[in-house]
């Protein structure tokens, strides 16, 4: 009913682009903060300027992860290296934290202007998994997860939350490690085998395979479907409406 193997009882959701539309909302900020740290870096160094891709930039190199981890990792693939410099850098700061807090505030403004949409086929499937009596947690690497799910109305839906802040306070390392996933399952009391997660980036299903859940479920909203395969995802869907009627998804979840 649930388009999931026998014995699995819990689910464990990432939020952004799975239960919110805010993948595209996240990926437009980083955007704008990166071009405008890169032309100074081009003026500075010399080099030409080429943008960030919203698309194969974000999906490679930031999405699903930490924002620092995705700071880092971006810069990384440019060949940049900056100082890490600490959280309370000012934005804008040519730090990877004070790149990382430019990109909150951009992200923090969009939000704050537009809301918060939800997709309505998730929302349709928390309420079959609350029916079917099933345990759910988020698992998010957002420390704008509370922000988020309040303002898009889901803050009690869920019985755990292990996100970007708890992540931080518990020292849990990032997706595409297992730690926050893991997290969650024990916030549970669920064995990984006995729990699904739910995914939207290649970082987030790598994790699930790397913490040897019981079942994967990529969720491609970017036309990402063999790439979420190749990372992890036992099966892809493109809304979670589609895990409630089986037949229609491809994957091996009968
Ligand atoms: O900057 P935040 O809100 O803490 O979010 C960190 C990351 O959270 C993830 O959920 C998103 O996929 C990333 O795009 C985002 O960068």
């Amino acid at each position: 009913m649930l388009g999931m193997p026998e014995g699995i009882r819990g689910c464990l959701f990432d939020m952004d682009g799975v239960l919110t539309r805010t993948a595209t909302v996240h990926a437009a900020a980083w955007k704008t903060m990166f071009d405008e740290f890169l032309r100074k870096w081009g003026e500075k160094s010399g080099t030409p300027f080429v943008p960030f891709d919203a698309k194969a930039d974000y999906d490679r190199y930031v999405d699903g992860k930490k924002r620092v981890d995705g700071a880092r990792s971006f810069l990384q693939s440019r060949g940049i290296s900056l100082p890490e410099g600490t959280p309370d850098d000012p934005p804008g700061a040519m730090t990877v934290n004070g790149l990382s807090n430019r990109k909150n505030q951009l992200v923090q403004a969009i939000i704050d202007r537009d809301g918060v949409e939800v997709f309505p086929g998730s929302v349709r499937y928390l309420d079959a998994v609350r029916d079917a009596g099933l345990r759910s947690a988020v698992v998010s690497s957002s420390a704008n997860t509370v922000h988020v799910l309040t303002a898009a109305g889901l803050a009690s839906r869920f019985e755990a939350r292990i996100d970007g802040v708890v992540a931080r306070e518990r020292r849990l390392a990032g997706k595409p490690a297992p730690d926050m996933y893991l997290a969650a399952a024990e916030a549970l009391s669920l064995e990984p085998s006995e729990a699904a997660v739910f995914e939207d980036a290649l970082a987030g299903v790598a994790a699930g395979r790397a913490g040897g859940f019981g079942f994967v479920v990529g969720v491609d909203r970017a036309g990402q479907a063999e790439a979420l395969r190749q990372h992890g995802a036992d099966v892809v869907v493109t809304d979670l409406a589609e895990l409630l009627e089986p037949s229609t998804h491809s994957g091996d979840a009968g």
